[in-house]
């Protein structure tokens, strides 16, 4: 297994309804699952029901209060996390390019990594993933979210991490980088988990989905079942809409 995550929760403190004492909070509870290399895995859920938060476990942002994350053998724990996040890279939902350009937020990470040839990989990028001349030295002001969106999914590719984790990523775009983004992920070496929403574009992405419901992993199964999943998680949502009313 390239990953292997065992019984692993995560819980948080929070002041209880009257104020007086702290309660523990659990996001996850008792998360167990393998990762082959090269896998492709929808990773789905009402909202909040714990997604942003395993990935964030995953690239060491979080630490679980319970369990054990291993990568290719060796437990987190043994692995400094920026050697961790080289090879386990995670795409955030709101990318932040943090005042450089758009050619500087893709060429900073690998000259970090002392590639000498920075330029001619972030060309090739520009023009794989089909950014057009005029984004080159935009600023983070000067781009849409979709925009920002694409270059932090550009960003994480031309890294080419062992696994790419992807918070929603097609949530900003529109449907020819959706369409573009499903290409990309085919050709791609590195293994791609995946939080998504939109279940037509993970049934394309994914072979294997990961369904939390209230911070419990619930399925764990292949394309064949989607349409179990589909049901499951709608009704979920009836559910909680009527709590709401
Ligand atoms: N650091 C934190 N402190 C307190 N609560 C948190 C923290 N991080 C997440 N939560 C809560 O944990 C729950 C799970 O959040 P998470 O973002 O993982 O859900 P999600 O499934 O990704 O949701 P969505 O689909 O809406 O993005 C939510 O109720 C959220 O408010």
């Amino acid at each position: 297994m390239q990953l292997q995550v065992e019984n692993v929760s995560f819980s948080h403190f929070r002041l209880s309804k009257r104020g007086n004492t702290l309660e523990d909070h659990a996001l996850l509870r008792n998360i167990s699952f393998g990762v082959n290399q090269g896998e492709r895995i929808a990773i789905v859920g009402a909202s909040g029901s714990g997604k942003t938060t395993l990935l964030r476990l995953l690239n060491r942002l979080a630490e679980p209060t319970q369990g054990s994350i291993q990568f290719e053998g060796k437990s987190f724990q043994e692995i400094s996390v920026t050697k961790l996040r080289q090879q386990i890279l995670f795409v955030a939902q709101e990318p932040k390019l943090f005042g450089m350009t758009v050619r500087e937020a893709l060429s900073y990470p690998l000259s970090l990594r002392n590639l000498k040839d920075v330029d001619r990989c972030v060309d090739e990028c520009f023009e794989r993933i089909k950014i057009a001349r005029d984004w080159y030295d935009r600023t983070e002001q000067e781009l849409s979210t979709g925009e920002r969106q694409w270059i932090a999914i550009a960003r994480g590719l031309i890294c080419q991490p062992a696994i790419l984790l992807l918070d929603e990523p097609t949530a900003n775009l529109d449907a020819n980088r959706s369409e573009l983004l499903l290409r990309i992920l085919a050709q791609v070496d590195c293994t791609v988990l995946a939080v998504t929403h939109q279940f037509d574009w993970a049934e394309q992405f994914s072979q294997r989905v990961l369904q939390l419901e209230r911070g419990q992993l619930v399925a764990d199964t292949n394309r064949a079942d989607w349409q179990a999943i589909r049901t499951a998680i709608a009704q979920i949502e009836i559910e909680e809409a009527e709590e709401w009313d």
